[in-house]
């Protein structure tokens, strides 16, 4: 076995898929006989969801019952109902959290897993420990508790085990690894309440109600309310002594519009007690072993962000994890490499977690906060740091856009590997460009999303800069550190590919003026070639060619052909104007002018004026922040 992974939690599932997708055999071992369990984390984040995406497994995902987490907000006495965190205002469609019961995401991830041959799932097969050979783990041990077969242990040998097995990792205590621990000031318990057809169509979202000494948090649910409440560290035992009756009246207090139906909690056995920690192993492996997701570092649930933490890992691990297992020895520089990768987002959430711990709920179970606490309204009540942070929060424009982007996105996000992504886009057809977009539609979301980031990231260069035309500009976006990228340049065939099948443009030809659009116009033939189409490239001299055949545009003649000129980007438009009457003039039926990026200089109008057809870019420069 290449790799065994412990845990068919949300991480585990998603590293059995990448590494059954990189061709490795991978077996994941969950201790159920399924994934039903009430009160795990049921949020899907923006930045799983454009993994997904960039899986090809869209469509399906977004077929399975959800909704949709547009916002945080808090009641607030004197100021009503506060937002605190607006996904809708991230660029979409990655601008909202979905909310879906974890059982049909994780049966979501093991079905797409099942269709890979080098992936087994072992339902009900609990790890008991590791196997080591000298100082290596070579193996894990489980016992398969199906089927009344309790007893006997089995060895999986692995070339590297992995556990993503939760906060309470049996494997990393085998691998004698140890948690610092950080202190948490409450606990949480989970319930529900009944959700009535009339409420269905209420805001969703994430509602929190403070009391004197404790909270509770409402997340909206179909047809019912998630409930937590959350009350100082140590009150297990004094909320069971105190009954049924008083936890029902605490929560009728806090939430006076749902005290009709407390009655629903007929026990305190209705109660899902999570013993809240904050957690983070100091180093996440041993030779052949490495933890990933809670079981490196248990998250408080404050943000509710630990899941897509836990993927994120799973992803970079993947990435990594893949190339040593193809070669049959995982290196140990290769987990610690992973570790690195990982480490700071985990920082970041934890230590803001850990000044929410601070600011908001150590003074919330003293008894020194409540709502009014925050707006000032209370008798006394001078300058607060939370009145301060209160305030950051939903006045400081940066904090604004940045909070939902640390929630919904979270700190240094992950991309699918490349080997864990579809080979090639479905070829359009007529019908089905008039009928629906579908799965080409969902993969061409994903790679535009990832060709914006990569541009962003590669090509955008800020500072004074002289330009084709002569005139002086604050920025430059190289767009050749794009074109001739090794992962941009097929994203580039891609999404221009799109761009011009969702204008209704039929082409057989592209290219444009050498140097910029020559690598634009390989990948559309690229991209169309993948689709099952017949695209041609051609480059346009900037001036004719003095002797040979004498021609301005080279390659295959476009005489007589319907051609699409290309560009990287365009500034006064003139570059793509050479081009499309070199075109001209060689007998080519331009059909359209289409630019990567567009500057928003006029170009546009020019060569829509000058040429008479359609002008497409696929990003405009308020996408690329430089609005
Ligand atoms: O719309 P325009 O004002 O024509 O400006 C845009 C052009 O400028 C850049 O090329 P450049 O002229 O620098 O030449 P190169 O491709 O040979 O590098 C770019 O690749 C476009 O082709
Ligand atoms: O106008 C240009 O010359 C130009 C602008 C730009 O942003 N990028 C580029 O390659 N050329």
């Amino acid at each position: 076995m290449g790799c065994a992974v412990v845990g068919g939690g949300p991480a585990g599932m998603m590293l059995g898929l990448l590494l059954a997708r990189a061709g490795v055999q991978v077996a994941v071992l969950e201790k159920h006989g399924d994934f039903l369990r009430d009160f795990r984390g049921d949020t899907v984040h923006a930045s799983t969801i454009r993994l997904i995406d960039e899986l090809g497994l869209g469509a399906g995902f977004r077929d399975l019952p959800q909704s949709r987490l547009n916002n945080v907000a808090v009641p607030v006495p004197g100021a009503g109902l506060v937002t605190l965190a607006a996904f809708d205002s991230l660029k979409p469609p990655y601008n909202y959290v979905a909310m879906m019961p974890q059982w049909d995401f994780l049966d979501f991830l093991a079905s797409a897993a099942a269709a890979e041959p080098t992936f087994t799932l072992l339902m009900e097969s609990e790890a008991t420990g590791l196997e080591f050979d000298g100082g290596r783990v070579t193996g894990v041990r489980y016992r398969a508790t199906g089927n009344g077969a309790a007893d006997a242990e089995q060895v999986l040998h692995a070339d590297v085990v992995v556990a993503a097995d939760g906060r309470h990792s049996v494997l990393r205590q085998a691998a004698g690894i140890r948690a610092r621990e950080y202190p948490v000031p409450f606990d949480a318990w989970w319930f529900k309440l009944p959700r009535r057809a009339s409420e269905k169509g209420e805001v969703a979202g994430v509602v929190p109600s403070l009391g004197d000494r404790d909270a509770l948090i409402a997340l909206n649910r179909t047809d019912y309310y998630q409930m937590g409440y959350l009350a100082p560290k140590g009150s297990d035992a004094r909320i069971r002594e105190n009954g049924v009756e008083q936890f029902r009246r605490r929560v009728a207090a806090l939430r006076p519009d749902l005290a009709d139906r407390v009655d629903s909690i007929h026990t305190l056995a209705d109660l899902h007690w999570l013993d809240v920690r904050l957690n983070r192993l100091p180093r996440w492996y041993i030779d052949g072993f490495l933890c990933i997701g809670d079981a490196a570092h248990a998250m408080s649930p404050a943000g509710g962000v630990g899941i897509n933490l836990a993927i994120q890992d799973a992803v970079a691990a993947a990435e990594r994890l893949a190339p040593d297992l193809r070669q049959g020895h995982v290196r140990t520089t290769t987990l610690a490499a992973i570790q690195r990768r990982r480490r700071m987002p985990t920082v970041v959430v934890q230590t803001v977690q850990r000044i929410m711990h601070r600011v908001v709920f150590v003074p919330l179970f003293a008894g020194t906060l409540s709502g009014k606490t925050l707006t000032g309204a209370a008798a006394g009540n001078g300058l607060s740091i939370q009145r301060i942070l209160f305030f950051f929060l939903r006045h400081n424009p940066v904090v604004k856009r940045v909070l939902p982007r640390v929630v919904a996105i979270g700190p240094r996000p992950e991309h699918a590997p490349g080997f864990a992504r579809p080979l090639t886009l479905r070829p359009p057809t007529k019908l089905g460009a008039m009928t629906s977009p579908t799965d080409t539609a969902v993969d061409t979301a994903a790679a535009r999303a990832r060709l914006l980031e990569l541009i962003k990231e590669l090509a955008v260069v800020r500072g004074k800069v002289i330009l084709s035309s002569g005139a002086e500009a604050d920025y430059y976006i190289d767009l050749r550190r794009i074109t001739l990228h090794h992962e941009a340049s097929k994203l580039v065939g891609q999404v221009m590919l799109a761009l011009a099948d969702d204008a209704g443009i039929d082409f057989e030809c592209a290219g444009g003026l050498t140097m910029g659009a020559d690598p634009v116009g390989t990948a559309v033939m690229h991209a169309a070639v993948d689709a099952g189409r017949t695209v041609d490239a051609f480059v346009v001299r900037k001036a004719q060619k003095s002797y040979g055949m004498g021609r301005q545009v080279e390659g295959p003649a476009v005489e007589g052909r319907k051609v699409l000129v290309l560009e990287d980007t365009s500034t006064t438009g003139g570059s793509a104007l050479t081009a499309v009457e070199g075109v001209r003039k060689a007998g080519g039926n331009v059909v359209a002018v289409a630019v990567i990026v567009d500057r928003d200089t006029g170009a546009k109008e020019k060569i829509e004026a000058e040429t008479g057809v359609p002008y497409l870019f696929a990003f405009g420069k308020d996408e690329l922040g430089l609005d």
